[in-house]
């Protein structure tokens, strides 16, 4: 087919412990990602020139290669040059609802869409493992977009243990439009702040890698019990990007104060902030009562539901 349609959805973080500092500067992890049904639609069309392209209207999306969607078609080019001249360019349009640098994985999620599009586009019957290699030259949370899902993730993030799917969790998630916070910074602070309290050698991590503390909410996620789960949720980085950042703190207590929610957390770098909720209709209340406590038009609000995938091909 000349034409793929593709659902990529976005992630939250449940859990995000930070392990210890690697050799290659990047940060071993222990986390648990969640698919959420919070989600882009990536269309790719075959091109008669032998070119990429990437439209996206969304202000804070660019299109040159930088876009994550471009450079992810890049890479299926450079590594199946015969295919690419076969087939010949790719159009790319990127249709955003997920907030753009929030913690959400939205870059990442595109970029895996484009992965599993330009497989079936081009024939190449890659299987998951080899995109997901393919997506861990992305970006650490490109490989977990792949089949989403409720997974554990360790590394630097790309390497992946599957969980029991845990669907029809709500959550209100809430993030202000023109605040970015850059992941690289967030794990560079943290590296300043607390690097000295953990260890760098590389067998040490190995280590406390089997210690971590997600056995808990391992656990709860495998009885499937919202309240526990709520509970246990954990992230390494609230504790850089809290302090700097007063309204991701504010939205943190706001939710924390909600009648009916059982657990709220930062995702992944931030600033979006989520919380578990027992219901769907607790949701809307929820949601509702933060739009009272803040009616800035520059905060986003959303009613989302855990999903036990990741890319999905609509045609
Ligand atoms: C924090 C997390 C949590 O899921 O997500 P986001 O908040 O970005 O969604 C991830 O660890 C982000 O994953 P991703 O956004 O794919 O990161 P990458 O592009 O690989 O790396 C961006 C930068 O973050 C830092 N980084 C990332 C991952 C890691 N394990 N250690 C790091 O130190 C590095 O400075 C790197 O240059
Ligand atoms: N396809 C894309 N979608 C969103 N942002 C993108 C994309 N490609 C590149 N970017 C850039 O990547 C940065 C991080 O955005 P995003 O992936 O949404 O956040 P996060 O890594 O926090 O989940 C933004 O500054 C944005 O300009």
């Amino acid at each position: 087919m000349r034409s793929y349609s593709l659902i990529a959805p976005a992630k939250i973080n449940l859990y995000l412990e930070i392990i210890g500092n690697r050799p290659d500067g990047y940060h071993e992890l222990a986390m648990i990602l969640q698919s959420i049904d919070l989600a882009d639609q990536i269309d790719l069309h075959a091109a008669s020139t032998e070119a990429i392209r990437v439209y996206c209207h969304h202000p804070q999306v660019p299109t040159d290669n930088s876009n994550l969607a471009y450079r992810a078609a890049a890479l299926m080019a450079k590594q199946f040059p015969d295919a690419f001249s076969n087939f010949g360019g790719i159009d790319i349009t990127v249709r955003k609802n997920i907030p753009v640098a929030a913690g959400l994985a939205g870059g990442s999620t595109n970029a895996a869409a484009v992965l599993v599009g330009i497989d079936l586009m081009w024939n190449l019957g890659l299987t998951q493992s080899e995109l997901e290699e393919l997506g861990a030259q992305l970006g650490s949370d490109v490989p977990f977009c792949i089949a989403g899902g409720t997974v554990i993730a360790t590394g630097r993030g790309e390497k992946l243990s599957p969980l029991p799917s845990l669907d029809h969790i709500y959550i209100v998630l809430a993030k202000y439009r023109s605040l970015e916070v850059s992941t690289a910074w967030a794990y560079k602070t943290y590296r300043q702040v607390f690097g000295s309290t953990y260890m760098t050698n590389t067998e040490d991590l190995a280590a406390r890698a089997s210690a971590v503390h997600s056995a808990e909410i391992v656990k709860a996620i495998v009885n499937k019990d919202a309240v526990k789960i709520a509970n246990k949720m954990h992230n390494d980085l609230e504790k850089v990007v809290l302090p700097s950042y007063s309204q991701v703190l504010q939205l943190r207590e706001l939710f924390a104060s909600q009648e009916g929610v059982l657990g709220t957390m930062m995702s992944g770098s931030g600033p979006s902030v989520f919380a578990i909720v027992e219901s769907k209709a607790q949701a809307e209340i929820v949601k509702q009562k933060i739009r009272e406590a803040i009616p800035d038009e520059d905060l986003e609000l959303f009613v989302t539901q855990t999903i036990g995938n990741g890319i999905q091909i609509l045609n």
